[in-house]
């Protein structure tokens, strides 16, 4: 394993180099891995072990959407589709990528087949860390093991495609078999990650959460809203207020914070603009340092799990949450998003196609 530098502080990383992807097939060769739950990282991953040449099932519910996709991404019933209490009992390794809410309620039939010397894999360490909510507590004699992947089951399956690796995070919480720790790796390796940064569940959870409801997702989402709503307040057309929150950003200037850093993006933008970022930018980490102390302390006080499960529970749940996302969707916001997604794509077809004109040479 490399010790890497990372700005100052040594810290343990797995890289494709050390851990080839012969050397994870021959960990697992013995192995029957039972993907269970097909919703976003069920895919993904389970897909990325069959092309690895991992043997790999899926545990689905049957008559749901997933297990339709399950069938349409060439799963066969029977042969590597099963129920998910008929994929526990035939798999060595149970990879839990059920809804966080949805683990509760399987746990007492994963437990029934959770036999000596079988591994249980997460990828979240959700239900692990708040078990005092969730009720998950693994028999001692089986290996406890957690690869989260940093990023969407779609980006992780897109990468994979097209020759990357989403870079995750792995851990092992519990060691029975003395083999856990590869396990892991071989496992991280499989899913189709890049590089694989070593963590605890406790810390896993803890910074996902905090991740995703803030800067990833929640504030994203929330600055987004407050900027837009200024801009149209004082008398900006719906496009001009569009393009400078979220198309500017989305294909222009976070591409280049991803490629070379936040000085880069700011260093090829105006001399104007980097005057005025860089002093307001102390004044927006201010204003938001308070609430994101605030959702950490929510995190790690188990309120938030608590939230998840609770509401995670209820029956309907799936649909408030679509209907949530409907009022997002139809937002004067993000409809002048979709008609400036659609320009953007004529846009795209035009260019294409005048490149098509020139290729030919007319
Ligand atoms: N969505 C993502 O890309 C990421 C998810 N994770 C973690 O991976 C795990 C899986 O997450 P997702 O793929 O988003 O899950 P999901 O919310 O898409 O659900 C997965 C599956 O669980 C099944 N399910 C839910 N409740 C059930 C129940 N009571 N009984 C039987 N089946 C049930 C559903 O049919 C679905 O196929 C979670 O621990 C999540 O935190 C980690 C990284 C990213
Ligand atoms: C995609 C991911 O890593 C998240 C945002 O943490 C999640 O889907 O839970
Ligand atoms: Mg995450
Ligand atoms: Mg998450």
């Amino acid at each position: 394993m490399a010790t890497i530098n990372f700005g100052g502080v040594e810290e343990h990383v797995v890289t494709r180099d050390e851990f080839p992807l012969e050397k994870a097939r021959a960990i697992l060769k013995e192995d029957t891995i039972a993907v269970l739950g097909y919703g976003v990282q069920g895919p993904g991953q389970a897909l990325n072990l069959r092309d690895n040449g991992f043997r790999v099932i899926i545990g689905q519910r049957r008559d749901s959407a997933s297990w339709q996709k399950a069938e349409a991404d060439g799963w066969v019933e029977g042969e590597t589709l099963f129920s998910i209490e008929e994929a526990a009992a035939r798999g060595t390794i149970l990879a839990n990528l059920l809804s966080d809410a949805g683990q509760i309620a399987v746990w007492p039939t994963l437990k029934k087949h959770l036999t000596a010397g079988k591994t249980l894999y997460f990828s979240h360490g959700f239900g692990i860390t708040f078990n005092d909510q969730t009720g998950i507590i693994p028999p001692p004699d089986v290996d406890v093991i957690l690869v989260a992947p940093k990023g969407s089951g779609t980006s992780l399956r897109r990468l994979f495609v097209a020759g990357g690796g989403l870079n995750s995070s792995f851990a092992v919480y519990q060691d029975a078999t003395g083999q856990a720790y590869e396990k892991a790796i071989a496992l991280g390796i499989g899913v189709g990650s890049g590089y694989l940064f070593e963590t605890d569940f406790k810390r896993e959870v803890y910074s996902d959460l905090t991740g995703e409801r803030g800067v990833l997702m929640g504030a994203l989402a929330g600055i987004i809203e407050a900027q837009y709503q200024v801009l149209r307040q004082r008398g900006h057309s719906p496009s001009e207020a569009f393009n400078e929150t979220v198309e500017e950003l989305t294909q222009s200037l976070v591409p280049l914070v991803g490629e070379n850093g936040m000085d880069w993006m700011f260093s090829n933008c105006s001399v104007t603009a980097q005057r005025g970022a860089l002093d307001w930018k102390g004044r927006f980490r201010d204003a938001t340092l308070p609430v994101l102390n605030e959702l950490y302390d929510s995190v790690a006080s188990g309120q938030e799990a608590a939230r998840t499960i609770q509401r995670g529970s209820t029956p309907g749940y799936r649909r408030e949450l679509e209907a949530e996302l409907q009022e997002v969707r139809d937002s004067e916001l993000w409809q002048t998003g979709a008609t400036v997604r659609e320009l953007r794509s004529k846009a795209t077809k035009k260019v294409e196609e005048g490149y098509a004109l020139f290729a030919e040479g007319n």
